[in-house]
């Protein structure tokens, strides 16, 4: 099987990575952190969430941080805006791209965002035209595309379902998202191989968080699939308020190092991820969740 030669990393920890701490992080931190992953090299990072402060309070200084950035022309900063109030806090804040977020699974799409499946669709169908209106990019997510917390199993033609919804919408991007890191590579080939027949794969990325330590050989099975486009998490920081006992995402110091491996150009500087990701560890006071990430920095401190 011929891998792809490029694959494009999107930075997650900012947001889904930070979106669960308990603590309140300085705005500070936050905007430094966004910087350096800007100083590593990502084209993509998920920096902000414009949802209610009330459900996610970590992200309710998402504007200030999005006014602060350090921002370098080429990279998309992206914003999670779950109806039209998410979508204006986004535009006024200049985000590149918007994310609408769903999930193949009624049960998750209930507790996440508090509407049905097809109620959320309907309140996406505005923030899609605005976003077209307003010429800024249009991101879909879907969570629990390989098995819900509360609803268990979910078939890859649900997965296809709501894709097909989403493109319907003019989604320019669709994540493909495993919010409790079930997964096994097989079951990464079924859900691509039925989705890719209603939406381009070159469109479609692989969001995996790593609870069941499957991440990296999911996206291994992904890039087999022909899928080039993958969500990662600095530090492997990460979790999700609605899906109890979820992990992080994949760390992208992992990934970065996997990817490196096999002669795949990310244009990330590795060790600017690894300080990075040691910078955020020491401010929530524990050691990074990445393997590689803390073998480098065992490595450098001799
Ligand atoms: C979707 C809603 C807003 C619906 O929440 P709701 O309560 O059904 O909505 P509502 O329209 O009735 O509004 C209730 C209150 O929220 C306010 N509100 C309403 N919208 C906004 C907004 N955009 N920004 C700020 N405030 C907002 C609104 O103004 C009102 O305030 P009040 O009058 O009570 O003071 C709510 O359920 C919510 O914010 N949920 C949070 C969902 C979330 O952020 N989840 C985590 C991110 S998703 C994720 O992590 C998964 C992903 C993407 O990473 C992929 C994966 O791994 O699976």
């Amino acid at each position: 099987m011929t891998l792809p030669t490029h694959v494009k990393l999107v930075e997650v920890g900012p947001r889904d990575g930070l979106q669960n701490e308990k603590e309140t992080i300085p705005v500070e931190v936050k905007i430094e952190l966004v910087d350096r992953l800007t100083d590593a090299g990502f084209v993509n990072i998920e920096a902000a969430s414009f949802v209610s402060p009330k459900w996610v309070p970590q992200m309710a200084t998402s504007a200030e941080v999005m006014d602060r950035i350090r921002r370098k022309p080429g990279v998309d900063y992206s914003a999670l805006t779950p109806n039209m109030k998410g979508f204006e806090a986004a535009l006024a804040a200049q985000a590149d791209e918007v994310v609408i977020f769903g999930a193949a699974s009624e049960a998750f799409s209930q507790r996440n965002i508090n509407c049905s499946i097809a109620e959320s669709i309907e309140r996406f169908r505005d923030v899609a035209q605005a976003a077209k209106q307003n010429g800024v990019r249009l991101r879909g997510s879907i969570s629990c595309s390989f098995g819900c917390p509360y609803q268990g199993e979910v078939a890859p033609d649900a997965v296809a379902d709501v894709v097909r919804r989403l493109r319907d919408l003019g989604c320019d991007e669709i994540d493909i998202a495993d919010t409790i890191g079930v997964a096994t590579p097989a079951k990464i080939h079924a859900v691509y191989e039925t989705v890719a027949k209603d939406y381009p794969l070159a469109q479609l990325s692989g969001h995996f968080h790593d609870t069941y330590g499957q991440a990296l050989v999911n996206i291994y099975a992904a890039l087999q699939a022909g899928v080039s486009i993958f969500h990662s998490s600095v530090a492997g920081l990460g979790g999700c308020p609605y899906a109890k006992g979820a992990t992080g995402n994949v760390a992208t110091e992992d990934v970065v190092y996997m990817l490196n491996g096999l002669g795949i150009h990310t244009g990330i500087d590795l060790d600017k991820v690894v300080d990075a990701g040691e910078f955020i560890s020491r401010h929530l006071g524990r050691k990074a969740a990445s393997r590689a990430g803390n073998a480098i920095a065992a490595k450098r401190a001799g």
